[in-house]
C-alpha cells in the first residue's frame, strides 16, 4: 500500500515592523501590516513530517517528541482542518479521478479524509521568544501542503500563508524567504490578510543577523494575551496603527528595494521602540525588555553614533520581540566588528557557544579572546556584564522559504510514530 507522507522545514522570521494587535482574534487578523526578515534555516528551523493513513484513528501531533493536544476549535485543529479543506476544494472536488496516489483506499476515503500523524521538531528552544510558533506553524502547513500536493503553481505560498496565519499571526510571514510583508487586509473573512514577498533572499544576501540570547526560558506574558490587552487598553496603539506603521511600511519597503541599510536600521529600531512603548502603555503595563536588553541598546546606539561620525551611516539595528532577546541586523561586512563589540560587553562561557566562530575563521576554545571595542567608541555607555548575562550568540543571515525534505529526513517511522519514541 502507498505511504502518504511528506517532510518540510520552515524558517523563523524576525519582524522589523512589528505585528501587535488583532482586530479578529479567531481568524487572527491584525490591526496593522508588518514586515520581517526570514532567517536562515541552516541555523534555526522547525521540521515537520505529516502522514495520512486510513489506519489512523485520530489526528495526532508530537512536538519535540511529546504529544501536543489538538484541541477542538484550537489553532492546530484550525490549520489541519483548513489544509484538508483546501485539498478537497482544489483537488478532490475538481477531479473525481484524481491521481491514484491521491485517491482512495479500501474504504473509499479521499486523502483529505484520512487522519494524520504529525511530528515536529524545533532545533532551538520552544516558546522562548525565538519565534518558534512562526516556524512551527509554517512547517506544519508546508508539510501538509506537500502531502496534499498543494504546491506551486496550483497553490502559492501566499494562499498557504492564509492558513498559517490562523495558527499564529507571525507564521504567515515564514512561508517566504527574504523580506516579507504581511498585508493586514480589509475583508472581514481575512481572505486578503496574507504574506507577500517584498524581496527574495538573493536581493540582499549581505543582510546578517546576530541573535543575543538573553533568556531561553518561557516568557511571562505571551504575545497572544499581551497584544490583546494592548488593543483593549492602550491609546498609544491607535496612533501607532493609524499614523506610524503605514508610513514605516512604505519607507522600509523602499529601503529594502534600494539596499539602503542606514534607513532600514533607523526604521527597524524606531519600530521596536514603538512596539515596546505600546506595551508600556498597556494596562497593566507589559515589560519585555530587561537591563541586559537595554544595555545592548546602549551599545548599538553608541556604535551607530561612531559610525555616523566616521561618515558611514548606521551599521547596526536592534529589534526585540515579546521577550528580552536582541536581534541585531547588520551587513556582512560589519558583523565581525559587531560580534567583537558584543563580546566585549557580554562575555560568553568559554567553550560553549561556537555559533559565531565562523566570522573569526577558525576555532578557539574561548571565543572571548575576540572581544574588541572599536577606536573612538565611548566605552562608558554600558558596564561590562558578567559571563552568562547573554547566554548565547547565534550568527545567522537572511534565508530562504520552506523546504521540501527528502524521505530519509522523515521524523515518523514506518508505523507513523516519531522515530525518537520508537
Ligand atoms: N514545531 C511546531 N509545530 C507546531 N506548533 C509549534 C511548533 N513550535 C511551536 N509551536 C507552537 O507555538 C507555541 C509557542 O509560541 P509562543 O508564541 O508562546 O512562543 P514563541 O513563538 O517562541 O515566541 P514569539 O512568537 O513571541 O517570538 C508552542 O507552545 C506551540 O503551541
Ligand atoms: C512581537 C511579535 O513577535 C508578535 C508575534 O505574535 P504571534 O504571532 O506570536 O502572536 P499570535 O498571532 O497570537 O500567535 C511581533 C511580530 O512577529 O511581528
Amino acid at each position: 500500500m502507498s505511504v502518504y507522507q511528506a517532510t518540510a522545514s520552515a524558517p523563523v522570521n524576525i519582524a522589523v515592523i512589528k505585528y501587535w494587535g488583532k482586530r479578529d482574534t479567531k481568524l487572527i487578523l491584525p490591526t496593522n501590516s508588518s514586515l520581517s526578515v526570514t532567517l536562515d534555516q541552516d541555523h534555526l528551523r522547525s521540521t515537520t513530517t505529516s502522514r495520512a493513513d486510513p489506519a489512523f484513528t485520530q489526528d495526532t501531533l508530537w512536538l519535540n517528541g511529546k504529544i501536543d493536544e489538538i484541541k477542538a476549535g484550537g489553532r492546530l485543529e484550525t490549520c489541519i482542518r483548513e489544509m484538508k479543506r483546501l485539498r478537497k476544494e482544489i483537488i478532490e472536488d475538481k477531479d473525481a479521478s484524481a491521481p491514484k496516489a491521491n485517491q482512495v483506499d479500501l474504504r473509499s476515503l479521499q486523502l483529505s479524509e484520512y487522519k494524520v500523524h504529525i511530528a515536529s521538531y524545533n532545533n532551538f528552544p520552544t516558546a522562548a521568544g525565538l519565534a518558534s510558533s512562526a516556524s512551527g506553524f509554517a512547517a506544519l502547513v508546508s508539510s501538509l501542503a506537500q502531502l496534499y500536493s498543494l504546491v506551486p503553481p496550483l497553490v502559492s505560498p501566499s494562499t498557504l500563508s492564509l492558513i498559517a496565519r490562523q495558527g499564529s499571526g507571525s507564521a504567515c510571514r515564514s512561508l517566504y524567504g527574504g523580506f516579507v510583508a504581511w498585508e493586514q487586509g480589509v475583508r472581514p473573512d481575512g481572505s486578503d490578510s496574507l504574506a507577500i514577498e517584498v524581496a527574495p533572499q538573493a536581493h540582499w544576501p549581505e543582510m546578517h543577523a546576530l541573535i543575543c540570547v538573553v533568556s531561553d526560558t518561557k516568557k511571562g506574558t505571551s504575545s497572544t494575551s499581551g497584544m490583546q490587552r494592548t488593543v483593549e487598553t492602550s491609546t498609544l496603539l491607535q496612533h501607532r496603527i493609524k499614523e506610524v506603521v503605514p508610513a514605516r511600511m512604505a519607507a522600509i519597503t523602499t529601503a529594502i528595494q534600494q539596499r539602503d541599510f542606514d534607513t532600514f536600521a533607523r526604521i527597524t529600531m524606531a519600530d521596536s521602540n514603538s512596539f515596546h512603548a505600546v506595551c508600556l502603555d498597556t494596562e497593566p503595563p507589559i515589560f519585555y525588555l530587561n537591563d541586559v536588553s537595554r544595555a545592548i541598546i546602549s551599545v548599538v546606539v553608541e556604535y551607530n553614533r561612531l559610525s555616523v561620525e566616521r561618515g558611514e551611516g548606521y551599521k547596526a539595528a536592534y529589534t526585540y520581540d515579546a521577550g528580552p532577546n536582541a536581534v541585531i541586523y547588520a551587513l556582512e561586512k560589519d558583523i565581525k566588528e559587531i560580534i567583537q563589540l558584543v563580546l566585549a560587553y557580554f562575555p560568553q562561557t568559554a567553550g560553549e557557544f561556537k555559533d559565531v566562530l565562523g566570522v573569526f575563521g577558525g576555532s578557539v576554545q574561548d571565543v572571548n579572546v575576540h572581544a574588541k571595542i572599536p577606536e573612538g567608541f565611548n566605552d562608558k555607555v554600558a558596564s561590562k556584564w558578567e559571563v552568562g548575562s547573554v547566554k548565547g550568540l547565534i550568527h545567522t543571515k537572511v534565508g530562504d522559504g520552506p523546504r521540501a525534505l527528502a524521505p530519509e529526513e522523515a521524523l515518523l517511522n514506518a508505523d507513523g510514530i516519531p522515530k525518537t519514541l520508537a
